[in-house]
């Protein structure tokens, strides 16, 4: 069975076909800066040249008829047709309570991710454009959801739970949520497999640090909190959002500056986080440069960030009465030398310790700690998009037959 993996970003769709008897990965890539003249197009399989194109994108739909003009191109594709496309799996960001697996996409389904998307405006409804331009070029194609949201619907009500009127979550459903779960449950099922042993007896920290960044605390193979809430803007500190802040700083800057809440939102969404405290970028690679050369306010950004993650790690030990491993993946959690070094500088008292000739690795499966340290550090490549896949084939078997 040959799926197709689909990940939209609001301005993004990063793809990956698989043929899932082997798992093999056919083809992968990725458009950016969809909507600009200058969108970039990449696509790679793994035996040929990496093809690279910058071409107006007008929207998602538009990328998805380029993406299967190239699947099914002379020189690049890798299937002579589209009939080989059996299933597609697409990353939904919100579920809310409704979803606690993956699911066929039926109307009723799409409903409620148009529900969702209004707690989740910046991921949702790029999601559900991505769904419904592949329902319109694949219309007998299954296709397949598979949430963030997901992985999280473990956590006890003490976790989930704010401090409002009840009435807040019976009403509204105004509680913790959680994101990035199919990567907090790959890594750590990973972490077990490094260990030998089983998910049931292990306590585990991930720590999804990428643009948007999230910490979730695994027991016994089980979500039971995790950093980010009701939407993906809280927790740690990230590239643009805020991270958590007092509430009470909103109707604070709404009353001194005149801003409305919409104003409010993007700040806490786009301008804030490391770009906001640096002022440099939201790209971590670039905060580092500019300060190891002498730029104060990076230095800041990023200790703030460490530190942060610091207090993370240290609260989900304290939940989970102790830790076994600490897992760190994503863009910066797989390639920031640096950056696991500080966070893990401190964590002494828990029985870790980092190996720094180990931490040495970029985008490598390793363990990072010295031999014998009391609790494992792991640095272990996320893989959303096979845990999107297998889910998919998962639900469709039965359905196609295959
Ligand atoms: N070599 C590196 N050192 C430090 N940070 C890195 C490195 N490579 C990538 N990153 C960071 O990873 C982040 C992107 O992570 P990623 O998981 O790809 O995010 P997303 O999926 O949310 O787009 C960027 O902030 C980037 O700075
Ligand atoms: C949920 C979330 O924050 O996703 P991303 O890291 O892709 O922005
Ligand atoms: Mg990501």
């Amino acid at each position: 069975m040959n799926v197709l993996v689909v990940n939209c970003g609001s301005s993004s769709l990063k793809y990956q076909l698989l043929d899932m008897a082997t798992e093999r990965e056919l083809a992968k890539g990725l458009f950016e800066k969809i909507g600009d003249q200058d969108a970039m197009f990449t696509h790679k399989r793994p035996d040929a040249e990496k093809l690279e194109r910058v071409e107006p994108i007008l929207n998602h739909k538009e990328a998805l008829k380029i993406l299967l003009d190239i699947l099914v191109d002379a020189e690049y594709g890798v299937i002579s047709s589209m009939d080989e496309i059996d299933a597609v799996g697409h990353r939904v960001v919100h579920g809310a309570e409704k979803f606690a697996d993956s699911v066929l996409i039926t109307p009723a389904v799409m409903d409620a991710l148009n529900e969702c998307a209004v707690i989740a405006p910046l991921h949702n409804p790029p999601n559900i454009q991505g769904i419904e331009a592949c329902q319109a070029i694949m219309p007998n194609v299954p296709q397949v959801a598979v949430f963030d949201t997901a992985f999280h619907q473990t956590m006890p009500p003490e976790a989930y739970l704010y401090g409002l009127p009840y009435e807040a979550y019976a009403d509204w459903g105004i509680r913790r949520y959680g994101f990035h779960g199919t990567s907090h449950k790959y890594v750590a099922q990973r972490c077990a497999e490094l260990m030998g042993k089983h998910m049931s007896d292990l306590r585990i920290i991930t720590c999804h640090l990428g643009n948007g960044s999230s910490l979730a605390a695994i027991k016994g193979g089980r979500s039971i909190d995790t950093s980010m809430g009701f939407t993906p803007l809280s927790g740690l500190i990230m590239g643009t959002r805020s991270g958590d802040i007092d509430p009470a700083i909103i109707p604070f800057l709404m009353d001194k500056t005149g801003m409305n809440y919409q104003e409010i939102d993007s700040m806490l969404n786009k301008r804030s986080g490391v770009l906001g405290i640096s002022g440099v970028s939201n790209d971590f690679r670039v905060i580092e440069e500019a300060a190891s050369k002498g730029h104060k306010r990076a230095q800041l950004a990023l200790n703030m960030f460490h530190h942060k993650v610091r207090r993370v790690i240290g609260s989900f030990a304290a939940v989970m009465g102790g830790v076994d491993a600490i897992v760190f993946t994503a863009g910066i959690g797989e390639n920031g030398i640096g950056n696991r070094d500080e966070i893990c500088n401190g964590l002494e008292y828990l029985g870790t310790r980092l190996d720094t000739e180990r931490n040495n690795c970029r985008g490598v499966e390793r363990e990072i700690s010295v031999e014998g340290s009391k609790v494992k550090i792991f640095v272990i490549p996320t893989n959303e998009e096979i845990m999107i896949a297998r889910d998919t084939q998962r639900i469709t078997a039965t359905l196609i037959g295959k």
